[in-house]
């Protein structure tokens, strides 16, 4: 008689306790119940969030949240987007919340988590510190190597090249233009001016690498959202109705380019060890050598635990996982924001500008004195502005709450989120915020220069560009240097203006780059002065 109803009560109670996890508890119970949900399935489904991240369309459909629902709202039954920063980046980014596996899910080249994806601190902080010196401000404009690669890079090969369309009479693309120069720029800081690339000579190539680059972008969604189901079918050899065999290809065929430009750079190190260090120290390799020999001081204890063969293969893809980090990062992010400006400054109606910036590169003595460059008052207001409005990462970056974290604008922050919540921000919605950039649709650099001492202290807190905290862009720096290097060099020469733009809209994801139409993206007519 008692046989059949112990079945009968055991899946009534295995019922009672998912509806109780599914629903009671993530709609009625959880302390992110008090949070606005921005759609009504968010509290017990991940789906409505899920199908704007599959389309790249996650950074527009989260800031609408926002502007519906204040600056706390909740995603997902464990997931909440916050937008303020007292009690929002603050809180998370400056307080360290770790990063989780979302990183690591994707950015774990050669199956080494490079440093932007390790998602404990110790093993972070401890790698990023061997980078501090090198990406300094001070260290970037004091460097005569990296003033010859500028002076080489943009006298000699971007204004030639760009002298040479411009008499074509044909509008220059100029997105491609500006991946080309950006990864030639960051790839001789990285490995030296002669193991770098040299896309800025042959568009077409570089045209073709970059185009395989970016066709691995919507994919990085299964991963990066739908870590078991991809495994699975992975480990079935089912993983191509997901993800086309191409990406891997050209996945593999990025990663073999970077360890073949590392293995370069080690025999140039090797040479330095023997005592002969390269005639031009524009050829010395910054990145990799400051890399290489931090490591190289693990490397006895690697040797007891590994064996010395094993160990030198494994620092061999460290340093190639963390170089190709460094420079994918650096250009891609570059060129995305060199468009934007391009685009804003080639508009009739900011004509005016490009005839101010003009008449500012005038006043130089030496382009190439990177202080100089950098002090300039209307470059430095017109690059904030695309920075502001065009963020190449205006994207969720999220983080993992930590126990009983309290979120959200002091009267009506939440309190008691449990560890584990998935919490995110994103540059986008910050730099949007009416109260600190008024009128924040509209490109005005002016309010970069003329607003007063406190608005400016706010716009300054609010600016997001490179994150902020342990976790903040280590290239920041060098970004600057290069992008305002690059826009001397281009608009104290050349006029431009608009010929197609029709693509200048960004996609919607974590990195956002022009959208582009029919394999157009921004076409400008150049003149030279
Ligand atoms: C306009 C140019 C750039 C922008 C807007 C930008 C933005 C950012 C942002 C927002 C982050 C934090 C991302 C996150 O936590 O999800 C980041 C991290 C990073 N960026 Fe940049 N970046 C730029 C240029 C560069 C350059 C030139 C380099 C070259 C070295 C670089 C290397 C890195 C690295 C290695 C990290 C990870 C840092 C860490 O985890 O400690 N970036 N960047």
């Amino acid at each position: 008689m008692l046989t059949p109803a112990i079945p009968t009560i055991t899946l009534a109670l295995l019922l009672g306790i998912v509806v109780y996890r599914l629903v009671f508890y993530p709609i009625l119970l959880s302390p992110l119940a008090k949070i606005p949900s921005a759609h009504w399935t968010a509290p017990f489904s991940r789906l409505w969030i899920l199908y704007y991240r599959s389309r790249q369309q996650e950074t527009p459909t989260v800031h609408n949240a926002h502007a519906r629902l204040g600056p706390i709202v909740r995603l997902a039954p464990n997931e909440i987007s916050v937008n303020c920063v007292d009690g929002g980046i603050r809180t998370i980014y400056a307080g360290g919340y770790e990063k989780g596996d979302w990183y690591i899910n994707v950015f774990n080249n050669y199956g080494i988590p490079p440093m932007f994806s390790m998602p404990e601190h110790g093993p972070h902080s401890r790698r990023r510190r061997m980078f501090s010196n090198i990406y300094a401000k001070s260290t970037l404009q004091n460097s005569a190597a990296l003033t010859t690669i500028t002076k080489t890079l943009l006298k000699d090969r971007l204004v030639q090249r760009m002298r040479e369309m411009s008499r074509s009479d044909k509008p220059i693309e100029f997105y491609y233009l500006f991946t080309a120069i950006t990864l030639d720029f960051v790839s001789a800081y990285v490995f030296g001016l002669a193991n770098a690339s040299r896309c800025i000579e042959k568009p077409d190539l570089d045209r073709a690498f970059f185009e395989d680059y970016k066709m691995r972008q919507p994919y990085q969604f299964w991963p990066q959202e739908m870590p078991i189901l991809t495994a699975l079918l992975e480990r079935t050899g089912l993983k191509w109705l997901i993800v086309p065999h191409k990406v891997s290809s050209t996945n593999n065929g990025i990663e073999a380019w970077i360890l073949q430009l590392c293995d370069q750079a080690e025999i140039v190190m090797r040479e330095a060890d023997g005592g002969k260090e390269p005639a031009k120290p524009e050829d010395w390799p910054t990145v990799y050598a400051q890399l290489r020999n931090a490591l190289s001081r693990d490397l006895l204890k690697q040797d007891l635990e590994l064996g010395a063969d094993a160990s030198v293969q494994t620092q061999r893809m460290t340093k190639a996982s963390e170089m190709l980090d460094h420079t994918l990062a650096g250009f891609d992010t570059s060129s995305i924001l060199l468009t934007f400006f391009a685009w804003r400054l080639s508009r009739p109606e900011n004509a005016t500008w490009q005839e101010k910036l003009r008449k500012e590169f005038a006043g130089l003595t030496d382009e190439f004195d990177a202080k100089a460059v950098d002090a300039l008052p209307m470059l430095h207001a017109a690059l904030m502005e695309t920075l502001r409005l065009h963020a190449s990462i205006p994207g969720n970056q999220p983080r993992i709450t930590p126990a009983a974290a309290t979120l959200g604008v002091s009267d009506h922050a939440v309190s008691g989120i449990p560890a584990g919540v998935r919490v995110q921000s994103q540059a986008w919605s910050l730099h949007r915020n009416p109260q600190v950039f008024p009128d924040p649709e509209a490109w005005r650099p002016e309010r970069w220069l003329e607003s007063s001492e406190t608005q400016m202290r706010e716009m300054n807190r609010w600016f997001w560009a490179f994150g902020s905290g342990g976790r903040m862009c280590v290239g920041s720096n060098l970004a600057m240097y290069d992008m305002k290097a690059i826009i001397v060099a281009i608009w104290s020469r050349f006029e431009t203006e608009v010929v197609f733009d029709e693509g200048m809209t960004h996609k919607g994801g974590y990195v956002a780059e022009p959208a582009g139409k029919d394999g157009r993206v921004l076409e400008l007519r150049v003149t030279e002065l």
